[in-house]
């Protein structure tokens, strides 16, 4: 790699957990993948305006069980389930301000308590000599944002399109209140996902400064033909804009067909020297009506894990799946980075017990504590 990083050394302290774990990792970091995805895959009903904000109400075992499923694949930094919980939908969903807002909260809470969890399993096992230390990294928790296409519940963060009425104040105001009630909720960073148009863009970084948000961001966008956001304003503009604000650390693309990443990465690299953060989708299409996949232009998990190392090294520095991207795709991936790590990777630091003096607190986990490969199979 040998590319500079972008230093944050003058940066808050919150900063440097994001700067170490990827320091740690040898510049770069697997994230995990689709979270309505695999909630759907384990018999999530998420047709529904929440859509999978609706499981913080119904099922929070359900998301507690997916982020386990991606910290064991490997996962390092879980995207919590808040890119559909917004004050205005639960309010439409007859929720108070007071209850949303724990829900928002609460999304929190469940991907830090599972990331604790693990991790002290994890810790537990490496002290017993029951796993390899340096297989993971205690994750970090970026607590997502979805866009208002998001909330409009049909699609409209694939067109961005908001209408010839919508003004920067307007999206400011609608996002202020959540985006304060998750950056307090005790999340590491913050993930503004699948931004369709600069606009938003633009009032997520406003509110970043006039809040004075004191976790770091991450601001990716999405497209439909590799070029422009999928609302038709400039890529390289966007990164730029997103870049330029101190509060961020990372910018992106998610929930975008891999055929199209490897390009966006490049143009990416060329305006900003931060971190890039890349999600991508299968390359399937989504129907926000019938809110049902269509088999388009997939390409497929095997595929799709065949282009990591060149997304690396076209300068990505987080790398992860978005949807229809399962625990396989991210054991792929992850097995891909650790193959891939520099020297300077350094593995966790331990003390290591004798195995007479503490038992493994989950067998489960312990049977997953295996080497990163083989990979489970791939379609
Ligand atoms: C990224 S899309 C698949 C999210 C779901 C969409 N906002 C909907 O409600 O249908
Ligand atoms: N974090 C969300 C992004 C949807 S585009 C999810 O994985 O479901
Ligand atoms: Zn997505």
């Amino acid at each position: 790699m040998g590319r500079a990083l972008h230093l944050l050394s003058e940066e808050p302290e919150s900063f440097e957990a994001f700067a170490d774990l990827l320091k740690r990792a040898g510049g770069c970091v697997a994230i995990d993948g689709g979270l309505a995805t695999q909630l759907e895959q384990h018999g999530a009903d998420i047709k529904d305006p929440l859509w999978s904000a609706l499981c913080l109400i119904t099922s929070p075992d359900l998301i507690r069980k997916v982020h386990k499923e991606y910290l064991e694949a490997g996962a390092e930094v879980l995207v919590t389930a808040s890119y559909q919980a917004t004050l205005q939908g639960f309010e439409a969903r007859g929720l108070t301000q007071a209850e949303g807002e724990a829900l928002l909260q609460k999304s929190v809470t469940i991907a830090c308590e599972e990331r604790d969890r693990f991790w002290d399993q994890y810790i537990d096992c490496l002290r017993l000599g029951l796993a390899e230390s340096g297989m993971y990294r205690r994750a970090l928790i970026a607590a997502s944002i979805g866009s208002y296409g998001a909330f409009l519940a049909d699609g409209s963060e694939y067109s961005g399109d908001y209408g010839p009425d919508m003004t920067k104040t307007k999206l400011k105001d609608f996002h202020r209140r959540r985006l304060s009630v998750l950056a307090d909720a005790g999340a590491d960073l913050l993930a503004f996902e699948t931004i369709p148009c600069k606009l938003e863009a633009q009032a997520f970084v406003e509110i970043l400064e006039e809040e004075d948000i004191q976790i770091p961001s991450w601001l990716v966008f999405n497209s439909k033909d590799g070029l422009n956001v999928v609302n038709g304003d400039s890529f390289d503009e966007c990164i730029a804009l997103a870049a330029n604000s101190k509060k961020v650390v990372a910018v992106g693309i998610n929930c975008t067909p891999p055929r199209f990443i490897d390009g966006m990465i490049r143009a990416a690299r060329k305006v900003t020297s931060k971190p890039i953060v890349v999600y991508p989708n299968s390359g399937e299409c989504y129907d926000g009506i019938k809110k049902e996949w269509i088999t388009c232009t997939g390409m497929g998990e095997k595929h799709f894990i065949s282009h990591v190392a060149e997304w690396r090294e076209s300068g990505a520095n987080l790398i992860g799946g978005c949807c229809r991207t399962t625990p396989i795709t991210i054991k792929a991936i992850s097995k891909v980075l650790h193959d891939q790590a520099l020297p300077t990777s350094s593995p966790s630091q331990v003390p290591t017990l004798q195995k007479s003096e503490k038992s493994c607190s989950d067998q489960t986990l312990r049977l997953n504590f295996v080497p990163l490969s083989p990979s489970p199979e791939l379609h």
